[in-house]
């Protein structure tokens, strides 16, 4: 039994999720127990701080170096936090806050047309963690699979398949974080004959959360159960206009974040919409569809069949709106959550990175070439530890 801590901060930017796991490995596999899960808010300046670097604000390096300490202090606070009461971590794998993020066919590679490299930026150096909890820390997860030329996302799906697959039923698992991204599950998973896919569908929360700060002058910054969008009308000859952009049409392997479903993004959405007169409940109702819409379309044009079952994780999932609305569209298929079929869909990607951290720590390969579009399968990750990497695995 290895007891390890999962850390990540995604794109909503709303805080550092940590969840602290037993993991036993027998030979039927991975039993992954969840013992403590909180979320740990950043200060609110630190917060504001980077979102304006997610929305394309530039910086002096001085101020990245200070962003990032500021940002690992955060995670290994948090890290100490979540072993109050528990038996100490052997393990950490903090993925860090994401603070840039460009697919591989955004890159301009004129001079070597024949690399195409993505490139991602997570904050919060797992150095520092593992000196200031004094627990070997699995950080930078995304760099491998980029390196391989792969989307360096989505990379929970080697995850998901790993808990959430189901011998009979074939499965959607479906993040609504900032940004939503699917894992399809063919019955058996990993022992499955067909594909294990994935891939970023589009926006989740980031316009909702953009619009609700808009409208609210600042004062709200989400829509609760989307009561918001559900007292609106939507107007859905925009969310059809808005799917035949580029994203939408584009075929998998694919990732996003906000440097395309951010500020910008929004401002536009905006723009689109002031000749239909739409109030704000209006015009969150039909953001809202966009992400429902996206999600449909999304398993309509690239899934070899559709699911049996979606399975709805992050905090989207609490969005009662966006929740009917995905039923709606995909009926009669069941839309539930990670936690009904026993994974806390609040913690799924902080249970996730501690995963990879362990598979990262036994030697054992993290991402899924059939998802990110990597030419292998690679280790994700670097581990930063006081004790020599055989010693590590003697103690694990
Ligand atoms: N009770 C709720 N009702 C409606 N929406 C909610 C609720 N709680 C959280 N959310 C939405 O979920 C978002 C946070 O979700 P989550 O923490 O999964 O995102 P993230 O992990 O930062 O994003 P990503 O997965 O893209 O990296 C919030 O910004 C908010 O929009
Ligand atoms: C660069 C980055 O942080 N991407 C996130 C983002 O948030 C949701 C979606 O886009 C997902 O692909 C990814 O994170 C999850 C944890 C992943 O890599 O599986």
């Amino acid at each position: 039994m290895v007891g390890v801590i999962g850390l990540i901060s995604g794109t909503s930017v709303d805080g550092i999720d940590a969840a602290f796991v037993d993991i036993q490995e027998s030979s039927t596999g991975l039993q992954v127990e969840l013992i403590a899960a909180q979320t740990y808010p950043y200060p609110s300046e630190l917060r504001s701080q980077i979102l304006r670097l997610c929305g394309g604000e530039s910086i002096s390096m001085a101020q990245l170096a200070q962003l990032d300490d500021a940002i690992a202090l955060e995670f290994a606070t948090a890290a100490l936090a979540i072993q109050n009461g528990v038996e100490p971590a052997t393990l950490i794998g903090s993925h860090g806050q994401t603070v840039y993020h460009r697919p591989p066919e955004l890159n301009d590679t004129s001079q070597h047309p024949d690399v195409k490299l993505g490139y991602s930026l997570q904050l919060g150096r797992g150095a520092v963690i593992n000196q200031l909890t004094n627990i070997t820390t699995v950080s930078n997860f995304r760099v491998a699979d980029l390196a391989a030329g792969g989307q360096g996302a989505p990379l929970v799906s080697r995850v998901d398949a790993y808990i959430l697959s189901h011998p009979s039923d074939r499965r959607c698992v479906q993040n609504l974080g900032g940004i939503a991204n699917v894992t399809y599950l063919p019955p058996g998973g990993l022992n499955s004959p067909e594909k294990i896919i994935g891939w970023d569908t589009g926006p989740a929360n980031s316009l909702l959360d953009l619009a609700v700060q808009y409208f609210s002058n600042g004062t709200q910054t989400y829509d609760r159960s989307g009561a918001w969008a559900a007292s609106g009308n939507p107007c859905m000859s925009l969310v059809e206009d808005w799917l035949k952009q580029d994203f939408f049409q584009q075929p998998p392997p694919k990732s996003t974040g906000r440097e395309l479903f951010g500020e910008t993004y929004f401002q536009q959405c905006l723009t689109d919409a002031q000749p239909y007169n739409l109030s704000s409940a209006d015009l969150l109702a039909t953001l809202t569809e966009l992400t429902s819409a996206s999600i449909e379309h999304s398993y309509r044009q690239f899934l070899p069949q559709m699911p049996d079952q979606v399975l709805l994780c992050g905090g989207g999932s609490h969005n009662l709106y966006l929740k009917q609305s995905l039923q709606n569209r995909l009926d009669p298929i069941a839309v539930m959550t990670t936690s009904e079929v026993g994974l806390d869909a609040d913690f799924k990607e902080a249970i996730a990175f501690a995963v990879l951290a362990y598979w990262r720590s036994q030697g054992q390969v993290g991402n899924l070439p059939e998802v990110t579009g990597a030419n292998r399968a690679v280790m994700l990750g670097e581990m930063h530890t006081q004790l020599g990497l055989t010693t590590v695995k003697r103690k694990l």
